[in-house]
């Protein structure tokens, strides 16, 4: 369960966020939208202690994450692609995070296998270092290694975003697999309304910073968003 009470960030001044309460159960799969600059990295980069909050906190399973590191073996995210290291191949990268997360290489092989559609023959074997990869398949090997050493919470920042049609696919079924097998709580940013109403059961909606929508997903959910993104 993550708990955001009374949350602000201010940059020079200017608020950028700024969110009263929001409760996130555990196995939730929770949409994130917004115009750009709506603040949505914002809040994830808060969630993960990337960034200090002017006020407030937020608490992953009962630990305040800007006071404890505690909540970190249990999460695990790709917000960009400088949670990559550049000089790795994917493998060697995937092998480090593995390490991190307790995980052996057999361990890893064993995930990675189940990834093989998702990767498209294009991120394994291919002897190619991260920074010479598409940003497509960047994107890819990020999420692959959020996936690591079976984390209950994962937060992807736009995950959709470079991602071909059959990828975006696949992509969309580990989600809902994940929270509705697994019951990992999965946060997911998106500008794709469609993608977000098809694989999350909650989505908010912030706009200038603040929480507008919180809405439970049903078949009028996907209308209701693309009339309010209308204006
Ligand atoms: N380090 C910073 N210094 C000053 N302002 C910042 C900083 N980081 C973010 N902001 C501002 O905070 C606001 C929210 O940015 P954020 O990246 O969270 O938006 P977003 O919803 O993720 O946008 P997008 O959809 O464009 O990715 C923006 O106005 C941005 O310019």
């Amino acid at each position: 369960m993550i708990e955001i009470n009374q949350i602000s960030k201010v940059y020079n001044g200017k608020s950028v966020l700024n969110i009263d309460q929001l409760s996130i159960p555990k196995g939730q799969s929770f949409g994130l939208v917004g115009n750009n600059g709506a603040g949505k990295t914002t809040l994830f980069s808060l969630l993960l202690d990337l960034i200090q909050p002017s006020t407030g906190s937020i608490s992953n399973n009962g630990i305040e994450v800007h006071q404890s590191e505690a909540w970190k073996p249990f999460t695990s995210s790709f917000i960009d692609e400088s949670f990559l290291i550049g000089y790795l191949t994917p493998e060697e990268y995937f092998y480090f995070v593995g390490d991190l997360r307790n995980q052996s290489k057999a361990d890893v092989d064993q995930l990675l296998a189940q990834f093989e559609d998702f990767f498209h023959g294009e991120i394994l074997n291919q002897k190619k270092y991260l920074r010479d990869l598409s940003k497509g398949n960047q994107k890819k090997a990020g999420i692959v290694a959020a996936l690591i050493g079976n984390p209950e919470v994962i937060i992807l920042d736009e995950p959709f975003a470079n991602l071909d049609p059959t990828t975006q696919i696949r992509l969309k079924k580990i989600i809902k697999d994940l929270s509705q097998q697994k019951g990992v709580s999965i946060l997911v940013s998106s500008h794709d309304l469609m993608h977000v109403t098809d694989v999350c059961e909650r989505i908010v909606v912030i706009d200038k910073g603040e929480l507008v929508k919180d809405l439970k997903t049903n078949d009028a959910t996907l209308k209701e968003l693309e009339a309010y993104f209308e204006g």
